[in-house]
């Protein structure tokens, strides 16, 4: 693990390769990063530059696009919480946000015949392209793919980093897990106040990937009301631990508090951020862990007002219903009253 100037660490996954996949070295900083920052650089990663040139350049096509394009795709027209969210429409911990973004899962059918099945199934479903831009599928689509084949060599090696299997989440991840793309347009501030980009928040995930253009703003929380800036370094991700992890790993993970302050007037940002969840019909695995590890846990901290639901569905559908009620109104007011037991029902 070495550190920046900025102290955050910075993993490089080409040395598990070259070192071997028990290379104790290597585990050690990973294992640190994830336990101390649950935040960190990665490089080494394979992914070529183009292809992450690509995407942000798509993003760039896409937001560019006039609004009623954009809207043409907005989230209220998917059960399944996929398209377009202009700025303003989202709260973190009360506060709007400032910034739109288009949302982009597993590109599948949606299931039919539902009446008796676990609601999440609604999950499940196509994803809404933006007609006026050809090449936008195929370059997301590919870099979801090769992203998701680096999160899942991430959490072998975390696996492993913690002395299990390193096939220890393949039964959550490797057949269907729950995947999320969003592509993020932050505006300038309006004044010169401190913007909020997005407010504090911890992701709901396992672990997620943030490819950023050269702009900065993002910045990880590592002790009560201190933030670290995670400026963007040449060729590297961000990549940061989710609540699902810290759950599975007994609090010994941490999921970061992170956030993102608005450009300044005149200038904007672009994000990737790529959310690795688990499988929709799985339950949340919590990992035997030696003693050595689990004595120095920092123990889970869980927000009282959005507990989480060991049943991954149930988590998942949860988590979308709150944050969009515009698409919960919409298409799935059946589960709205009240929200958690009809969600809970088939348990
Ligand atoms: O845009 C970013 O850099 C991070 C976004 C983020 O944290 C989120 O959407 O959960
Ligand atoms: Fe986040």
């Amino acid at each position: 693990m070495t550190r920046t100037a900025y102290s955050l660490p910075t993993i490089d996954l080409s040395l598990w390769d070259k070192r071997g996949k028990s290379d104790a070295a290597f585990l050690d900083s990973l294992r640190l990063a994830a336990h101390e920052y649950g935040f960190f650089y990665l490089k080494g990663h394979g992914i070529p530059l183009s292809l992450n040139a690509d995407l942000l350049r798509q993003a760039q096509h896409f937001f560019s696009l006039p609004l009623e394009q954009k809207e043409k795709i907005a989230m209220v027209h998917s059960p399944h919480f996929r398209g377009y969210n202009r700025a303003g429409l989202e709260l973190t911990r009360g506060r709007q946000d400032w910034r739109e973004q288009i949302d982009i899962g597993s590109e599948k059918a949606a299931l039919t015949d539902l009446e008796d099945k676990p609601a999440y199934l609604r999950l499940q479903g196509p994803n809404q392209w933006p007609e006026a831009l050809p090449e936008f599928k195929k370059t997301v689509l590919a870099w979801q793919e090769q992203t998701l084949n680096v999160l899942r060599q991430l959490l072998e090696a975390l696996s492993l980093s913690l002395a299990q299997d390193k096939t220890a989440f393949h039964p959550v991840v490797n057949d269907s897990p729950y995947l999320l793309l969003k592509l993020i347009h932050y505006p300038g501030s309006q004044n010169n106040e401190e913007g909020q980009g997005v407010g504090p928040h911890k992701d709901s995930d396992l672990l997620s990937l943030i490819l950023q253009d050269n702009e900065g703003g993002l910045e990880v929380e590592l002790t009560s009301g201190q933030w670290l800036k995670a400026p963007p370094q040449p060729d590297t991700f961000i990549v940061n631990i989710g609540e699902l992890l810290e759950v599975a790993t007994s609090g010994y993970f941490r999921a970061a508090i992170h956030r993102v302050v608005s450009p300044r007037s005149g200038h904007d940002r672009l994000s990737a951020a790529f959310f690795l969840g688990a499988q929709l019909d799985s339950t949340i695995p919590i990992l035997p862990l030696p003693e050595s590890l689990t004595k120095s846990s920092i123990g889970l901290t869980q927000d009282p007002e959005n507990p989480l639901f060991s049943q991954i569905g149930q988590n998942t559908l949860k988590g979308r219903l709150r944050s969009h009620p515009d698409v919960a109104a919409r298409h799935h007011s059946d589960l709205l009253s009240p929200v958690l037991p009809k969600v809970l029902d088939h348990a």
